[in-house]
């Protein structure tokens, strides 16, 4: 075949790809409207990732050209327009625009609906509690850091709660208006710098390093200053108009946990988690009695947190607080039984979201 004719044939596949596209895009609005019928939410992590699973397992079957990687990339995008012809629908994140936090939404809710970028952690539970926004993307947990304990303390005291949770990749680049070797000042956020601290000395030891208050900033003075470059996301290079002039260049791999928030938990699929505070009466064997409520219904304690109970609170100077992420779903009746024999024992608990367990990334 000529280049010609490979082309044509391109062409009338790209026809049938439009074809099955607009027909699954009518499909897709049909399920909206029993969904809304019916009062269900619109968003169902759980269905999204089952059918990744299953279109990758039947791609691998059928010895499919396209890796795992790239149908998931397609598919991020199709579903996101399903999302957005089902609900005019609204992401809050904690920004700024190019922040880990937007690219780690993208990633979750793909290119076709809103985000409305947020100052603050406070901003995004706002924006869902309000409904100006449908769903809030937030960071959780971070795997050099630890927990996030800005995102659990508002959900203590918010109506709001988990409705899913995913895994994201936290690659640092380096980008910049002009070649790298041209580079004598380079900008980030000093957590970023720490983060990239051994790839900096080996790869630019003769640069200055200049803090700045943000990622996005940092991206700001780069396309400001000559002979300058500035840490940060890909998006953030992207939204800036600036170069990667080099990816990945973290010194050891990193990620993040992020929640979405939701007005509810997520329906149960078997196969979930939920997430917990507990305030306890300050007293020997408190967190033992807790942890055994959940072993004798066989309930696996997966994380524990342990935070102070703020001062204004009369319980401050008597209680301890722990969060706890456990294995099943609120409605569970082994979890409402060990909740029960908890609340027994004279301590408080919370339920702040229950979420499917798997969706754990790309
Ligand atoms: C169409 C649905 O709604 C949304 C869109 C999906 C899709 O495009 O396949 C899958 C799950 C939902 O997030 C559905 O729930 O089936």
């Amino acid at each position: 075949m000529t280049l010609e004719d490979v082309r044509i044939e391109i062409d009338r596949v790209d026809q049938d790809l439009l074809r099955l596209l607009n027909e699954r895009a009518d499909l897709v609005h049909h399920v909206g409207e029993i969904k809304r019928k019916e009062g269900l939410e619109i968003y169902a992590p759980d269905r999204e990732e089952r059918l990744l699973k299953k279109l990758i397992e039947l791609n691998k079957q059928n010895k499919g050209r396209l890796p795992e990687k790239s149908i998931r990339a397609i598919y991020r995008e199709i579903i996101s327009a399903a999302l957005a012809l089902e609900q005019d629908m609204r992401i809050s994140y904690m920004g700024p625009a190019g922040s880990w936090t937007h690219q780690a939404a993208i990633s979750r809710f793909g290119n076709s609906v809103l985000y409305l970028p947020e100052a603050s952690t406070e901003d995004v539970f706002e924006r869902v509690t309000t409904q100006e926004a449908d769903y809030g993307v937030l960071p959780i947990e971070h795997s050099t850091e630890g927990a996030v304990h800005h995102t659990l303390d508002h959900l203590v005291d918010s109506p709001m709660q988990i409705y899913s949770q995913f895994l994201w990749r936290t690659e640092t680049v380096l980008m910049s208006n002009g070649p790298k070797d041209t580079v004598d000042y380079i900008y980030g956020h000093p957590q970023v710098i720490a983060q990239c601290r051994k790839w900096l000395t080996h790869n630019f030891p003769d640069v200055e390093l200049r803090e700045a208050p943000s990622t996005s900033q940092a991206a700001a003075f780069a396309c400001e200053h000559p002979n300058s470059a500035a840490l940060g996301t890909a998006l953030g290079a992207e939204l800036q108009g600036l170069k990667i002039i080099a990816a990945s260049i973290d010194d050891s791999a990193s990620q993040a946990r992020f929640i979405v928030l939701g007005r509810r938990p997520a329906p149960a699929t078997g196969n979930d988690h939920t997430m917990l505070m507990v305030t306890a009466r300050d007293r020997v064997g408190a967190l033992l009695e807790i942890l055994k409520a959940f072993a004798d219904h066989g309930i696996n304690v997966r994380q524990i947190e342990n935070r102070p109970v703020p001062v204004e609170e009369s319980a401050s100077q008597t209680h301890v607080r722990f969060f706890l992420e456990v294995t099943g779903h609120c409605h569970d009746e082994a979890l409402k039984k060990s909740l029960d024999v908890v609340i027994n024992d004279g301590d408080a608990i919370k339920i702040l979201g229950s979420y499917p367990s798997s969706p754990w990334g790309e």
